[in-house]
């Protein structure tokens, strides 16, 4: 049997840069993925590049068009990333599904027939897959699709039912409506994003409408049947009770992701997952084998790249470094919803700190006050900042507009840095971007 000194299942993020790390070290490597259409994970195959390609096309290009380029950007990162690893003298890529054996033996079939491997260390990389929500009708229904199918399809639906109005909900639903698809979104929540406080979500809410989509808020779906070859027929009970059916070209299912642990077997490696699936960690990312660790979606937790990244970074510290880094001091953790413009946040709402206990104060900033926003013909959008009233530190950031996916970072860094409000107003940007408006948002205090 062939002997490694790490073996990552998944080509995840955290596995990929922790593949590169280890062979760095002169230790040797298998990296087994289970497609050789997935090189470099969700992120780039079917994730956050693909969604964000077609988001940027929207607009200028057709559908179809869009759909091609995105063809061309993902498989070019993906050779990328495959060669990355594969060109290494000592990784060895294999395209397999892997499944434990035991604590330290991987078996995985191929062409040849089934291998076991030995690793010394084990890296479970495996992400997360759709929740497939229980609807009558939808295992056998035509035109159901979840967001890795849908961005393969050239058509263009003229017609579109989103079921989630979450991350992936809010972004594909603005843009398919930028394409010009009429988007229904069928939310079982009373409003959008729960977690953002109410202003934000109304704002949210109103901009997508005038984009076009429409919410079904408190809705529930009920059956999904074809009416003929190219229609499906939603039937739903709205917020007053009331069933009600809506035809459509297409149905996007976005009602979140679970871990991906199916075939895994980690049952055989005493290696425990929770009651949602996920596979159990410790602070280090050590699962309850301690030499098997878990990154990214499939430990549960936050679902970001970035996090499996993080991850990486902090698995990293712990065989390699001082085992200072740990999932308890990773910071606050920004995100961006990647609608038009971007919703960006970091840090706590203002429900949040209220409910922390914290003396607030809030200031905000419309961003048709931004001349950049002027310049950029999107005046659409707020900013809002949280502070601690008593000290003055900033605890929270909302950005809506153009560029927040990029400015967030920087309010990130000022709230890691425990910096003040005022370290902010009087702050030199340069001129004229989004991010000076910065220097008004925290001056507004
Ligand atoms: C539509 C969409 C848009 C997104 N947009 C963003 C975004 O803008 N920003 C952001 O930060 N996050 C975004 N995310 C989330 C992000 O994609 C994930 O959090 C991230 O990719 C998770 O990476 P990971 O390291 O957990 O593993 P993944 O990248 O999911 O990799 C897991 C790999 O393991 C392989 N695998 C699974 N089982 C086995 C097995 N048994 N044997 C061998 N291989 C196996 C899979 O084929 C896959 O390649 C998005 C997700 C989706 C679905
Ligand atoms: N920009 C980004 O970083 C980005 C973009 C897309 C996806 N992602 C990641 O992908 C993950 C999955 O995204 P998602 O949008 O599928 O999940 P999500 O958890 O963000 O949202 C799911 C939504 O579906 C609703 N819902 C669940 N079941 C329902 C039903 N039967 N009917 C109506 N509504 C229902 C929930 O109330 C919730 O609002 C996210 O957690 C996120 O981490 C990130």
């Amino acid at each position: 049997m062939k002997k490694y000194d790490a073996i990552m299942i998944g080509f995840g993020k955290g596995a990929k840069t922790l593949a590169a790390e280890f062979a760095k070290q002169g230790k040797k490597v298998a990296m087994i993925e289970k497609s050789s259409k997935m090189y470099g994970g969700t992120c780039i195959n079917e994730g956050c590049i693909p969604s964000k390609s077609l988001i940027v096309q929207a607009g200028k290009r057709t559908f179809s068009d869009a759909i091609n380029k995105k063809e061309e950007i993902t498989s070019i990162l993906r050779k990328k990333n495959f060669e990355k690893l594969n060109q290494n003298p000592n990784i060895d890529v294999i395209t397999a599904k892997a499944s434990f054996v035991n604590t330290h033996v991987i078996s995985y079939e191929n062409e040849k027939g089934t291998k076991e491997i030995y690793g010394d260390y084990l890296f479970v990389n495996t992400g997360s897959v759709p929740i497939i929500p229980n609807i009558q009708g939808i295992e056998h229904t035509k035109h159901i699709y979840v967001s890795a199918d849908i961005m393969k399809e050239k058509e263009q639906p003229k017609t579109l039912a989103i079921i989630g109005g979450g991350y992936i909900g809010l972004e594909f639903s603005s843009m398919f409506a930028r394409y010009g698809t009429q988007v229904t979104v069928f939310e079982y929540g009373d409003r959008l994003v729960k977690r953002e406080d109410e202003d934000i979500a109304l704002h949210i809410q109103q901009i997508l409408e005038r984009q076009g989509v429409q919410f079904e808020f408190k809705s529930n779906v009920l059956s999904v049947e074809n009416v003929n070859d190219s229609d499906v027929i939603v039937t739903y009970k709205n917020k007053d009770g009331n069933i009600q059916q809506l035809t459509v070209n297409a149905v996007l299912l976005a009602t979140g992701r679970k871990a991906n642990t199916d075939g895994l077997h980690l049952e055989q490696a005493g290696v425990e997952t929770d009651a949602r699936g996920a596979i159990k960690v410790n602070r280090y990312l050590q699962t309850s084998q301690p030499h098997i660790y878990a990154m990214g979606d499939v430990k549960g937790g936050l679902q970001f790249t970035y996090i499996s990244l993080d991850d990486y970074r902090i698995v990293k510290d712990h065989i390699f470094g001082d085992k200072k880094r740990t999932t308890d001091n990773r910071g606050a953790i920004p995100y961006s919803v990647f609608i038009e413009p971007t919703f960006s946040r970091v840090g706590m709402s203002e429900e949040e700190a209220k409910n922390e206990g914290y003396e607030i104060k809030v200031a905000k900033l419309a961003v048709s006050a931004i001349p950049r926003a002027h310049v950029n013909e999107c005046k659409e959008g707020v900013l809002k900042a949280i502070a601690d009233a008593k000290t003055d530190k900033i605890l929270g950031c909302v950005l809506l507009c153009t560029a927040s996916e990029e400015m967030i970072n920087f309010v990130q860094l000022a709230i890691n840095l425990g910096l003040k409000t005022s370290d902010i107003a009087n702050h030199i940007f340069t001129h004229p971007t989004m991010s000076e408006a910065l220097n008004d948002l925290f001056g507004n205090f």
